[in-house]
């Protein structure tokens, strides 16, 4: 019944290319260290999968966890529907080789074995709710898989649950509940604090912050938020304002987690940040257990710093039932419960069965995490610079520090070739990506690059500026420019007042080449130190000894300067990452102005 080859007709970017592509299952072009997924536009542009055997053969779906009843009905309709639940991993792998999607919660982890085991069938996985970090992304591209998850459904139930807890750990409903079942009568104990005039921090001003923020105001509560990438209109609007990071965590009574996890987020409360709060702070987390260094937490339990937490998500998925931090007397805990209401079950049952059956009949998914790959010629061509863009966008959001939030970029092309020589969306999508991911619980990918942004209101505009001379290379540099935000590092400010960093590709590597006002040359690979510094002899030799010490290898080092003995700025390319102890002394060097650690 299941067929090893799968046809992709993809539109080509360019329009003297091909636009048509079969590749066989177990040969697909793969650039996966780009993260490069799939050049489809939207509107009328579909790719279509055409491997689940003959023409009247329906598709076989797993559903393995479980899943509301009106998400099934529709499966149903078009696909023989497999309720398998707490299917064991090897239970898993064996049943997915006749199955054609799979649909999971986070209960499930879809490894690479999944994928190895399905034989190439597998072409769907959904994601019914918003993380999927219990799905391999790279192993599902590299096997063609598309993954979907339904990122809405669930915004308002998990803000609920939030609420639910702030209350009852305001009130020590669960200690009391039990208590009271132990047969105890302990009015005096659990005497609670009240929500009304306390300040409320809310980290992670996205779809669920959001609506903790406007349920926390109409408790009356004050309600501040912290969240470096949110458009302070938006929270002005329900009377909500944004803070620094300090702020926010130093004058909150109560502190909301609600960012995703990511690399800048992980561990994001610890023993440093706990002992910037207001002693007696009390902790909401429902985004995800890795934001918090659960050890810490303990310890600021036991010193008082904190004086309750309630946590619905931890590190580990159940945590030990020995924890000290489930079983420490101030803290209270639920079972990953923030999505599980019978109405959000409902919403994200038909959001997951929509996606994967439209996927499977080859219509293009708007909450598509990755996709099938691009046509090689294209990306032969496009590649580095493909890896330019995606490196800017990472670059730029990096250097933002505050403003009114990431709403407005714009890319500008210099290029000899015609506009219709060069189709842009796949660079627009992946300068999407790089300012997107890092800021996000969203997966970017050239399916839902521009969803993705028009979502999260940011407004990509796109220029060219159409250069004399050959038109060999598909492009001499890329710029992107986000307007109306501060930076951390000042330099980076272009006369125009926008965070500008520019770049090109020379012999095939991506360069960055431009930061401000100053032209500077280092080649994007590993990351970089920016230095701004007065110029003078020896600077180098300074920077480069201190890395060395530590056993940082310089990739590449470049000064850009106004004018001899003026400011200039220095781009170190590292291929490690340097301590902060070492960033403190290289800012410490009397010439040096100002510096900032970007990873590419
Ligand atoms: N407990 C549960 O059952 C549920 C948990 N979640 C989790 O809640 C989290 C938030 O979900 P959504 O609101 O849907 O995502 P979202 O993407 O709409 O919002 C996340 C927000 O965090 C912000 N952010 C990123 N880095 C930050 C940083 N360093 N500091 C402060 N803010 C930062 C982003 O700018 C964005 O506005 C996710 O981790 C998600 O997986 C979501 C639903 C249910
Ligand atoms: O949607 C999310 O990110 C969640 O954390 C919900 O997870 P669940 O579907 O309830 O296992």
């Amino acid at each position: 019944m299941a067929a090893s080859t799968s046809t992709l007709n993809v539109p080509s970017l360019n329009p003297k290319l091909s636009s048509s592509l079969s590749i066989s299952s177990t040969a697909q072009f793969s650039i996966s260290s780009l993260s490069l997924r799939a050049a489809h536009g939207r509107g009328s542009r579909r790719f279509v999968v055409l491997a689940t055997g003959g023409l009247d053969a329906k598709p076989t779906v797993l559903v393995a966890e479980k899943l509301g009843a009106a998400g099934l009905d529709l499966l149903k309709e078009f696909a023989n529907v497999d309720c398998s639940y707490n299917l064991s991993p090897e239970e898993l792998n064996t049943k997915i080789s006749l199955c054609d999607a799979l649909i999971v919660r986070s209960g499930t982890k879809v490894s690479r074995e999944v994928f190895e085991s399905s034989g190439g069938r597998l072409k769907v996985v959904g994601r019914a709710g918003v993380g999927i970090d219990n799905v391999d992304l790279a192993a599902a591209t590299e096997h063609g898989c598309l993954v979907v998850n339904a990122p809405t459904a669930n915004t308002v139930a998990a803000a609920e649950h939030g609420i639910a807890l702030l209350a009852a750990m305001a009130r020590n409903v669960a200690q009391a509940d039990a208590s009271v079942k132990a047969g105890k009568w302990l009015r005096n104990k659990y005497v609670g604090v009240s929500l009304v005039g306390k300040t409320l921090a809310v980290m992670g001003f996205g779809k669920v912050g959001t609506e903790v923020a406007r349920r926390a105001k109409g408790l009356g509560m004050h309600v501040i938020a912290h969240d470096p990438y949110a458009p302070a209109d938006r929270a002005r609007a329900i009377g909500v304002e944004l803070v620094t990071f300090d702020e926010a965590i130093a004058t909150a009574d109560f502190i909301s987690l609600h960012m995703p996890l990511t690399p800048t987020t992980s561990k994001m409360l610890n023993d440093e940040t706990f002992g910037k709060m207001k002693k007696g702070v009390r902790i909401v987390n429902v985004a995800r257990g890795g934001v918090i260094d659960e050890e810490a937490l303990v310890r600021a339990l036991d010193s008082g710093i904190v004086a309750q937490a309630a946590l619905d998500v931890f590190t580990k998925e159940p945590p030990s039932p020995e924890s000290k931090l489930v079983q420490h007397e101030n803290v209270i805990v639920t079972p990953h419960l923030g999505a599980s209401t019978v109405e959000a079950q409902e919403g994200v049952a038909i959001e997951i069965a929509e996606a994967v059956v439209g996927a499977l009949k080859g219509e293009l998914a708007s909450t598509a995490v990755n996709a099938p790959m691009v046509p090689a010629e294209v990306l032969s061509e496009l590649k580095p610079y493909v890896i330019l863009a995606e490196k800017l966008g990472r670059l730029a959001v990096q250097l933002v520090t505050g403003g009114s939030g990431v709403k407005s970029v714009k890319v500008t092309y210099a290029s000899a070739r015609a506009p219709d020589d060069l189709d842009t969306r796949v660079l627009r999508a992946m300068i999407t990506k790089g300012i997107i991911e890092p800021i996000s619980s969203v997966f970017v990918n050239l399916v839902n690059a521009d969803f993705t942004a028009k979502q999260r209101g940011v407004r990509i505009t796109e220029e060219r500026i159409l250069l004399d001379g050959s038109p060999e290379a598909p492009l001499d540099s890329i710029q992107v420019q986000i307007a109306n935000v501060e930076s951390k590092f000042a330099s980076a400010i272009s006369d125009t007042g926008e965070i500008r960093v520019e770049g090109r590709v020379k012999d095939g590597v991506p360069h960055l080449t431009r930061v401000g006002s100053f032209e500077v040359d280092v080649s994007l690979e590993g990351s970089i130190i920016l230095c701004r510094q007065v110029d003078q002899p020896g600077m180098i030799g300074k920077v480069g000894s201190i890395l060395g010490q530590e056993n940082v290898n310089v990739s590449f080092m470049s000064v850009g300067r106004i004018a001899p003995r003026k400011q200039a700025v220095m781009a170190i390319g590292v291929d490690d990452q340097p301590s902060k102890e070492s960033l403190q002394r290289i800012g410490e060097i009397p010439a040096v102005e100002e510096i900032v650690f970007l990873k590419l």
